[in-house]
């Protein structure tokens, strides 16, 4: 059975230039649990994930798996299963395909791929091109991927992204499997109703810092709970009550006693000899709570150090925090229930769903990496991390893509506060290369990672190694893919290429259209 190894952030900071995406994040993530990595869009749950997969280089602190950084593990796919992106698969390639590529780079059996394929219930559609898959269908793919190298260690953002109700059960199941198996499982999402039936303890982030850290039954305090009661002779519960000196309120709902938990209600009044029509314990509604936690108008008291965590709202009024969360019904039962650069390192290579161990990535300098035009005004592309405009990169927020903007509030706010602007001292040279934070929309700009170069870099030497002359194919739209009516058992897509086939001219036009290999996908 693979091994299950702590994750670690220890004070990670990570600033794209004027923005500060991840701030001071301490977090200790145990093997053979679920842990659940909550905040809303933007909070830099994503951010925090590449650091821990050597994907972003944090500005500051570190992050661990096992007590050493990704680079320096001597098997990472074989470590750590990543699902990070599901929609960068190449069209024209087979599921099974596109799996065996990186089982061979890893030395990974191809008997593994099968198995994998058939764990995540695409056994019957291992030999159609993704092209045709829908969303789900690749989000099921990036979790083969994840599970290719049998990793104890399991890393998913937002892994339920596209599932049906029946595929988040399964996930559901699937992860809890891998925790009771004794894995570790990490898994990010922006709902907490989404996790709440999965996971054993909660991270939640807001605007990079972390808010709280600890199991959903401490995510409230026991005396913001009630019990709600009723009987059909309420007056004779009302007498029980009395007699007992028990204080309640009437509701429309019924008797709402502070103070005693459900069983004790119901054993006052089977002794008074009342028979209920209805026990339950009412509390803070959970989203509500989270809510709150994010907005900073409820602070968790652990040692998260939340209380200067949370800029604003940690001193709204105690009857406003009650107020906020109060008032929905839960039943009883349902309560709870750096210094080392990663991108230099010659044994990984960054793929669109993860990391893959496919030897040196020195091949191409830096430097010929490929630029997409529209970093040309930026930065020099001899920077090691290049700036490119934002529209691109993040997509273009009228389009609903939640950028920076979202994510921060007001961007004058965001540019002012000293902890959001990058010092002269980095000691990377993104922030140097970053669009300046005097900038009139520096929260538009995208950061081009080591992940990114690196990605460049790989296909660019993998075409240079492994082109044999055959042309490279033209990238299939993805309109075309997505209209791909279903019944038609396999999509009228380009002849699956061979592996020399991935040439650099397809990662440009897969960059043009967003889907950038192994970069960030804003
Ligand atoms: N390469 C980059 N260049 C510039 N800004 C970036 C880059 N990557 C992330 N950011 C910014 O960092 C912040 C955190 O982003 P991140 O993707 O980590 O958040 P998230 O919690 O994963 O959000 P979501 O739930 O929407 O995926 C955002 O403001 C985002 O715009």
């Amino acid at each position: 059975m693979p091994e299950g190894l702590a994750l670690e952030f220890s004070g990670v900071t990570k600033r794209f230039g004027a923005i500060t995406a991840v701030s001071d994040f301490s977090a200790r993530i145990e093997p053979g649990r679920v842990t659940g990595f909550l905040g809303p869009n933007g909070a830099g749950k994503t951010t925090s994930l590449r650091i821990l997969l050597g994907l972003v280089r944090a500005t500051e602190g570190s992050a661990t798996i096992g007590g050493v950084p990704y680079a320096q593990l001597d098997r990472p796919l074989q470590t750590v299963g990543a699902v990070l992106e599901a929609s960068s698969f190449h069209p024209g390639r087979t599921a099974a395909n596109h799996l065996v590529v990186y089982a061979q780079a890893a030395g990974i059996p191809r008997t593994r791929v099968d198995d994998v394929l058939g764990l995540v219930g695409l056994a019957d559609a291992a030999g159609r091109k993704v092209g045709g898959f829908s969303l789900g269908m690749r989000q099921r793919l990036g979790l083969a991927y994840a599970l290719l190298g049998d990793p104890g260690i399991l890393v998913l953002d937002e892994p339920a992204n596209g599932l049906d109700p029946e595929g988040i059960k399964w996930m559901r199941g699937l992860l809890r499997q891998l925790a009771r198996e004794g894995r570790t499982v990490l898994t990010s999402s922006h709902l907490l109703a989404e996790v709440q039936q999965t996971v054993d303890s909660l991270l939640i982030i807001s605007h990079g810092r972390l808010v709280f850290e600890g199991g959903l039954d401490e995510l409230t305090d026991p005396s913001e709970y009630a019990t709600v009661v009723d009987s059909p002779d309420r007056n004779a519960l009302i007498a029980a009550l009395t007699d007992a000196d028990v204080p309640f309120e009437v509701l429309r709902s019924g008797l709402t006693v502070r103070g005693l938990e459900p069983a004790d209600v119901g054993a006052l009044a089977a002794s008074a000899g009342v028979a209920l029509s209805s026990l339950h314990r009412r509390g803070p509604a959970l989203e509500e709570v989270f809510l709150d936690l994010v907005n900073g108008t409820r602070v968790h008291p652990g040692p998260v150090g939340a209380a200067e965590a949370v800029i604003t709202g940690a001193d709204a009024a105690p009857e406003e925090q009650a107020d906020a969360g109060a008032g929905a019904d839960e039943q009883m039962d349902a309560a709870p229930e750096a210094e080392s650069p990663p991108a230099a390192h010659p044994a990984f290579i960054v793929a669109s769903t993860g990391v893959i161990d496919v030897g040196s990535s020195e091949a191409e300098p830096r430097t010929e990496a490929f630029i997409p035009p529209e970093a040309e005004e930026a930065p020099g592309p001899d920077a090691e991390e290049t700036t490119v405009a934002a529209e691109d990169a993040t997509g273009d927020a009228e389009d609903g893509t939640v950028g920076a903007e979202d994510a921060r509030g007001d961007p004058d706010e965001a540019v002012d506060d000293p902890d959001l602007v990058g010092s002269d001292d980095e000691p990377l040279d993104e922030v140097a290369s970053a669009v300046s934070p005097e900038s009139d929309r520096p929260w538009e700009e995208y950061v081009k990672t080591d992940s990114d170069l690196e990605a460049d870099a790989f296909f660019a030497s993998f075409d240079a190694s492994q082109a044999a002359g055959a042309a490279p194919p033209e990238a299939v739209p993805v309109r075309e893919a997505e209209s791909h009516d279903e019944r038609d058992p396999e999509p009228e897509l380009d002849p699956e290429p061979a592996l020399s086939d991935l040439s650099s001219e397809w990662v440009e036009e897969e960059q043009r259209h967003g889907r950038d290999h192994g970069g960030e996908q804003r």
